[in-house]
């Protein structure tokens, strides 16, 4: 790091911390030591070979001085770099940043929980690349900068502040968490802003329109004084218009009272007397759960009753003819089952996934349980949806999930799937109860059936373009006899696709955006090695970086043996091997999508060290076998 940078990163430290009136508990953040190769508190580097700095994490440190960003974000290497800057929960104070914006690289910025105050720089807008924007429990004030021009915005949180004027139009489609609650926000809350609940909104008193429960008023009120042509109704008391008027407005409000209310208890009646029942909240409340008033996570213990009308009380089911056959793809058992008698079988909630909640449901009829899938904002058309449907049908491989049944209506869209009793491969590595071993052999033939899956369906499905689009460890499920599946293959489209900085590895592939679906599976498939290897989760707890970045940087360092998880190092799995298994790995989460290996490649490599495994080990033993 430059000797400018690494100046100006003191000054700033210096700032935060009132030039060091306090004893902060830190290393580091003097200029005589490298902020990268010397481990300063709370900074993360890209890469320790070419070093730069990525996040700064200063949170809960007591800080009580300034910040001023421009001692970051006007030195050119750092204002490049820097993605990350979190200072949440200090007592910091400050009032102007304008020079914010020239920090172009950074994507997460953290500054709840201090003492700052002033308005908000329109600059703020200005950065492009930002997801997250925490500015909640200060005292900023002043109207809000328009930040829907930051098109990759996926969270806005500024609950406790003073701000005030309109709530401008955000891109709310885009947004999974948006909180101005308790500000003093006036006027109507904006097109699409009824995605969240209303907890997002409240204590703001002239804040109106959905989902709160006060309705704009469509007139602005006439001036109250223009009324009189005395001009002196102040002193005298109200004139008999305005007695008229104020008694208008009041009976209005006792109606929509009224209306409101008798909404409410017609809306209480018809949940207890059936479950086909319209819950217009339903979306909301799925979309922000821990806002909600109930959730299945907070309330464990909820009857199957309730779940199923969780499940099924879209307003979409209202419409949606109720005795309408699922379409049955494979499973001659469900053939004849009925959307509402999936409706009334018992339901319970699996999990909620970024595209939907799966819900495992027992149909006695059929002797079969079933998991099911409630899609949301699917973007394939209905069409689309049963052709890609029909197509997927015709492509089989043993280590892949079918889709055994689907239903689908312009408004609501269902996945049938076999229950995969034994769970799935992130519970496995990441939940496993204690005295339960997952070995090594029985990781590397979860790696190698899955690549040879992935490597059927890549041959059998290149020319539709559909590649698996969304695969994750919860996506390996294990049969009765412990054999891992890929679920979920093609049901992903691009558009549905997971924006989360873990997947910047989808840079587009020569422009070609199918090829680059097919080349970000390679780099799933790369996490998931890691994973087995490492047994840590993809967003790991490594200083705030992604599984794939750590291991990497670690590698690099030459401490390779620290990254495998312990209890492969303990069971003597042969080193050599899982080195062979680290380089794929690595191979297949090369940033740089073209030089990633192709899935036939990687199916070969890992066949080979499977068959150097075997031929080394004692042949009785199982490749799925679990050791107690
Ligand atoms: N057929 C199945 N049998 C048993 N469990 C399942 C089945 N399908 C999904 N699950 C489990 O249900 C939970 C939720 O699944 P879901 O696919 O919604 O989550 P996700 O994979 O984390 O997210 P998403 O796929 O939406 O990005 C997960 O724990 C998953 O392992």
């Amino acid at each position: 790091i430059d000797v400018d940078a690494i100046k100006s990163l003191v000054s700033f430290f210096e700032n935060l911390s009132g030039n060091f009136s306090q004893s902060v508990p830190v290393s580091g953040w003097n200029q005589t030591s490298d902020p990268c190769t010397s481990n300063w508190t709370g900074i993360v580097c890209y890469d320790q070979t070419s070093p730069s700095v990525k996040s700064i994490v200063l949170k809960e440190f007591n800080l009580s001085g300034t910040f001023n960003p421009s001692l970051i974000c006007n030195v050119a290497s750092l204002a490049t770099s820097v993605a990350v800057i979190s200072l949440e929960n200090n007592s910091l104070h400050g009032e102007s940043f304008d020079t914010i914006a020239n920090c172009k690289g950074l994507t997460h910025l953290y500054l709840s929980g201090n003492k700052f105050s002033g308005s908000l720089p329109d600059s703020l807008s200005q950065l492009n690349n930002l997801k997250k924007l925490e500015i909640s429990d200060n005292g900023f004030s002043g109207p809000l900068p328009s930040l829907a021009r930051i098109s990759g915005l996926v969270e806005f949180v500024a609950q406790n502040n003073h701000l005030s004027g309109s709530i401008p139009e955000f891109d709310f489609l885009n947004l999974d968490t948006f909180n101005v609650s308790n500000n003093d926000f006036s006027g109507p809350i904006p097109p699409g802003g009824d995605r969240f609940a209303a907890t997002s909104y409240l204590g703001n008193p002239q804040l109106c329109g959905v989902p709160l429960p006060v309705r704009c008023e469509t007139q602005a009120h006439p001036p109250l004084v223009a009324q009189n042509a005395s001009g002196d109704s102040k002193k005298n008391g109200p004139s008999t218009s305005e007695i008229l008027m104020y008694s208008g407005y009041a009976l209005v409000g006792l109606i929509v009272l009224l209306i409101v209310m008798l909404k409410v208890c017609k809306r209480g009646k018809k949940k207890e007397e059936s479950i086909k029942e319209i819950d217009h909240s339903f979306h909301s409340k799925e979309k922000d759960a821990s806002t909600a008033t109930y959730t299945y996570e907070s309330n464990e213990f909820k009857s199957a009753a309730m779940s199923k009308s969780e499940v099924f009380t879209g307003n979409s089911v209202e419409s949606a003819p109720v005795s309408s056959s699922l379409i049955v793809l494979t499973s001659p058992e469900v053939n004849g089952l009925k959307f509402d008698e999936l409706l009334k079988a018992p339901a319970e909630l699996l999990g909620r996934g970024k595209h939907g909640s799966v819900y495992k449901v027992n149909c006695e009829e059929q002797g079969m349980t079933l998991a099911v899938k409630r899609i949301k904002d699917w973007s394939l058309a209905s069409n689309d949806f049963k052709i890609r449907m029909k197509r997927l049908n015709n492509v089989k491989h043993p280590n892949v999930l079918p889709v055994v049944a689907f239903y689908c209506s312009r408004q609501e869209k269902l996945l049938v799937y076999e229950y995969q009793p034994n769970g799935s491969l992130l519970k496995l590595l990441h939940g496993m109860p204690t005295g339960r071993v997952f070995d090594w052999s029985s990781r590397l033939g979860v790696a190698s059936a899955i690549v040879e899956a992935l490597a059927f369906m890549h041959a059998e499905l290149r020319a539709d373009g559909i590649a698996h689009g969304n695969l994750k460890s919860s996506n390996i499920l294990f049969n009765n006899n412990m054999e891992p599946s890929i679920s979920e293959y093609g049901l992903m489209t691009i558009n549905n696709r997971d924006a989360s900085p873990l997947n910047n590895n989808t840079f587009h592939f020569n422009n070609d955006p199918i090829e680059s679906e097919f080349r970000a599976d390679i780099h799933a498939l790369g996490v998931i090695l890691l994973e087995l290897l490492t047994g840590k989760m993809p967003m790991v707890e490594n200083n705030g970086m992604d599984l794939a970045t750590w291991v990497v940087s670690v590698v690099k360092e030459e401490w390779t043996v620290e990254v495998f998880d312990r209890a492969l190092v303990r069971e003597g799995a042969s080193e050599e091997r899982m080195v062979n298994l680290l380089q794929i790995a690595i191979k297949c989460v090369n940033r740089s999508p073209e030089l990633r290996p192709s899935i036939n490649e990687v199916a070969v490599m890992i066949n080979n060290i499977k068959e150097e495994d075997e031929r080394s080990m004692d042949v009785s033993e199982s490749p799925f076998s679990m050791r107690i």
